[in-house]
């Protein structure tokens, strides 16, 4: 993303789908909502649309309330559903939309949904929960999700029967790229069975791997708690001769965490990523490139995704969690095992100290920051439901709140690339360019 102007002009038009005309006054004072519908043009780079695309200008329907709305405000059902993993700054979002449901549309109910999606399956008997603004007004405090989640599949049919039977207008989907998908067929369903209900989404995920989302809500906090972690592992390799921290990090697919948060800690010596492969041995190799690094500071540290070098496990693994996601190998404990035997072999002494900060860096409370962006999610979601937007989730994309459609999200998962700024900026900072090479081809890699 580069530039951004304020009108249309020839760029290609991201559609949003509507429920219909909305007709109604909306109860917000006319200062505050907008007639009609703004947009906004991005040029998009690469790093949202597609490895070496040309940048390309694409307009987007900005976000916030509307003076018309679709829904009546006093026959209006809200109901909010979270899943998948957990993310720093759920609970804000929940009380954000259900503030604003109330306090600016004097909407009559909230309901929240148990556990994720298992919440909608009557099998699983699991209540509903009415959210009023008492219910929510502390909640931001907390990390995890006061409704609970889940992982696996649901029938989309029978959650839009229970949709019908709840009599819900609006539901808010707050998850990640799987729960986006998720979204994208309930809004199918509802749609083949010609119902009325808006489905928006809120993109939610540490690992940041949602299409064309720059920053996922609580990605922020999760990279300062995955920093504290490095700054302790570097504080343990510093403090010995020849120490080694390694600190694990998540990141199934996609290695924003440890970039960002290695970058953010300028001691790390090694980011290893799941988008880039490496070799151990050899010219270009970890090893002897952590040995270099041993023998000119005394100690190294190493930042490394979970899902980094899964190429590298004898045993590949085949199983799959619930949403189908595959699991991953223990990539931190192999490379611990191989890098005793590298030193024993060469007779060269070290200590080596591991972190996993594991669920701690996802379950904490929101930063700062992070809350002010979950606020401004959760209230732009209400206002794009009220107006009749369907089958879209509410991003930030270049400091401007803008809809996007869910087709779009879920396209494919979002990657770091190895040409990005960021990949760069990790090979500059930590002068690994010789293992884990600028080229994507990877028998430049080693
Ligand atoms: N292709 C799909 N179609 C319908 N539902 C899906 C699909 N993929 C995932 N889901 C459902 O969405 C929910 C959440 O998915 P998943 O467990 O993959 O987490 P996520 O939303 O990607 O979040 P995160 O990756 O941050 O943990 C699950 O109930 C899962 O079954
Ligand atoms: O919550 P679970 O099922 O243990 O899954 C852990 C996974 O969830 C994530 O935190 C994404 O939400 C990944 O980084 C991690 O691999
Ligand atoms: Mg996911």
């Amino acid at each position: 993303m580069n530039t951004c102007e304020a009108t249309p002009s020839a760029a290609q038009e991201i559609r949003i789908q509507s429920l219909g005309t909305p007709e109604i006054d909306s109860p917000l004072s006319r200062n505050l909502a907008t007639a009609g519908e703004r947009r906004v043009v991005f040029t998009v780079d690469e790093e949202l649309v597609d490895e070496g695309a040309a940048p390309r200008p694409m307009s987007f329907e900005l976000a916030g309330p509307r003076d018309r709305i679709y829904f009546d405000p006093s026959k209006t059902k809200c109901a909010i559903v979270t899943c998948g993993g957990l993310c720093p700054g759920i609970n804000d979002v929940i009380r954000a939309i259900v503030m604003t449901a109330y306090n600016a549309y004097r909407v009559p109910s909230v309901l929240g949904i148990r556990y994720g999606l298992q919440g909608f399956i009557p099998s699983y008997r699991y209540d509903v929960r009415e959210l009023a603004p008492r219910d929510v007004e502390g909640i931001h405090e907390f990390g995890g999700t006061i409704l609970g989640t889940s992982r696996g599949p649901q029938s989309s049919s029978e959650i839009a029967t229970a949709l019908e039977r709840l009599n819900i207008s609006a539901l808010f989907i707050i998850g990640g790229d799987g729960t986006m998908k998720a979204a994208a067929s309930i809004q199918q369903e509802v749609a083949r069975r010609g119902k009325h209900i808006s489905i928006v989404g809120i993109p939610k995920t540490i690992d940041n791997d949602i299409n064309f989302i720059p920053h996922s809500f609580g990605f922020e906090t999760a990279v300062d708690k995955a920093a504290d972690a490095i700054r302790c592992a570097h504080i343990e390799a510093a403090s010995v001769f020849n120490g080694i921290g390694i600190v694990k990090l998540m990141g199934r697919e996609s290695g924003f965490i440890a970039a960002n948060a290695s970058l953010s800690m300028r001691e790390v010596n090694f980011v290893l990523v799941p988008e880039v492969p490496f070799s151990l041995y050899g010219e270009r190799g970890l090893f002897p490139a952590l040995e270099k690094c041993l023998a000119a500071h005394s100690h190294a540290v190493l930042a490394v995704a979970e899902g980094a070098g899964q190429d590298l496990l004898s045993e590949h693994e085949t199983r799959c969690d619930a949403s189908g996601n595959k699991a991953l190998g223990d990539i931190t404990g192999f490379l611990r095992a191989k890098i005793a035997e590298y030193f024993s072999a060469k007779k060269i002494p070290y200590y080596l100290k591991y972190i996993d900060p594991s669920y701690m860096i996802r379950s904490v409370p929101a930063n700062a920051n992070d809350r002010l962006y979950c606020g401004f999610l959760g209230q732009h979601a209400v206002h794009a439901a009220m107006s009749g937007k369907t089958g879209m989730v509410v991003a930030n994309i270049m400091d401007k709140f803008v809809h996007l459609p869910l087709e779009l999200v879920t396209r494919k998962r979002r990657t770091m690339s190895v040409r990005s700024d960021l990949w760069q900026s990790v090979l500059e900072t930590t002068g690994q360019g010789d293992v884990m090479g600028t080229s994507p081809e990877p028998e430049q890699h080693l």
